[in-house]
């Protein structure tokens, strides 16, 4: 019974396939044996809040769809971009797991959508996921928080949790092409209350928590780095053997 009822349309049109998200956490999990990466993650202790929430955390690139996936808790969807809804299998499965679509372009319908879904997660009891940085991005930092995770908690009044994903540049470089497997913290930092807070508190608190974020980004990362090897190029193997024997060609090489 529980399962049927999260399967149909709430009444404030947001779909609530949580089940669906919990089958595709179990899917994507698996994917990160075929990519050789782990996950390291500390502070689940923080993630033991009832009732919704909004996670907020940086967004580097699509594979930050795999740590998501390490640590989604249940009745837990995301925000993201309409256009993803096209993106073939993706956007179906997207669709199946009740992710909220906002139109960056038009800031009016996506603080509005934004504000239908802060009413969903109180009536039904839902976490929301939202990358504050509003587009992927490996420049080295995290770029300046848009504010419409920051309302939306305000709006709720739910805390914020947030997450700390490490740099990928030790193992994937996007730009470049290159990857290799390699070893990804993930972050769980305290919760920050919003009980109380108003609009007119939205930039200290999107500024609390782009400082408490880019402090645990810059020492998770320094740390992880250390852990991973040189990076290869994508067409380079990426098996442990064949990634020794390119090890030792490179090794021999500067012999
Ligand atoms: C086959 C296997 C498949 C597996 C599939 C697995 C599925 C997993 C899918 C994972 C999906 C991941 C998707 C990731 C993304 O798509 S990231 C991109 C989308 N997300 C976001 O953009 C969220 C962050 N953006 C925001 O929150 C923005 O604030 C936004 C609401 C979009 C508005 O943007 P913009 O106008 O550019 O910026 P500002 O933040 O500066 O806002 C402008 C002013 O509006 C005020 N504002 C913002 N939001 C609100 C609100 N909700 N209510 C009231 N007012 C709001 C804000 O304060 C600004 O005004 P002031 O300057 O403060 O006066
Ligand atoms: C060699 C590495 C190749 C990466 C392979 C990734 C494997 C991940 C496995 C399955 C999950 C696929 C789900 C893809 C979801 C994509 C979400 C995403 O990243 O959307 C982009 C959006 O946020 C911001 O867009 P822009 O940066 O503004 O445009």
């Amino acid at each position: 019974m529980d399962y049927l009822s999260d399967c149909y349309w709430t009444r404030s049109g947001l779909k609530c396939l949580f089940a669906s998200c919990r089958v595709i956490r179990f899917v994507v999990r698996h994917v990160k044996y075929f990519l050789g990466l782990r996950f390291q993650v500390s502070g689940w202790e923080h993630l033991q809040t009832d009732g919704p929430y909004v996670i907020i955390s940086n967004h580097q690139s699509s594979l930050d769809v795999l740590g998501m996936m390490e640590i989604l808790p249940d009745r837990c969807t995301m925000i993201a971009k309409k256009e993803l809804v096209w993106a073939g299998t993706v956007g179906m499965v997207c669709w199946l797991g009740g992710i909220v679509f906002i139109n960056r372009q038009k800031t009016r319908d996506a603080k509005n959508v934004m504000s239908d879904a802060a009413k969903t997660m109180l009536a039904d009891q839902i976490r929301l996921w939202v990358f504050p940085e509003g587009t992927r991005n490996q420049n080295g930092g995290l770029l300046p928080f848009k504010k419409g995770a920051f309302h939306l908690a305000i709006q709720a009044q739910v805390p914020i949790i947030p997450i700390v994903f490490s740099s990928y540049s030790n193992f994937y470089l996007r730009k470049e092409k290159e990857f290799k497997s390699g070893t990804i913290t993930l972050k769980v930092l305290p919760k920050i209350e919003t009980k109380g807070l108003t609009a007119d508190d939205v930039t200290t608190l999107s500024e609390k928590s782009f400082s408490v974020m880019h402090s645990a980004f810059m020492e998770i990362s320094s740390q992880t780095t250390q852990s991973n090897g040189p990076v290869f190029p994508l067409s380079a193997p990426t098996t442990r053997m064949a990634r020794d024997h390119v090890v030792g060609n490179h090794a021999n090489q500067a012999l």
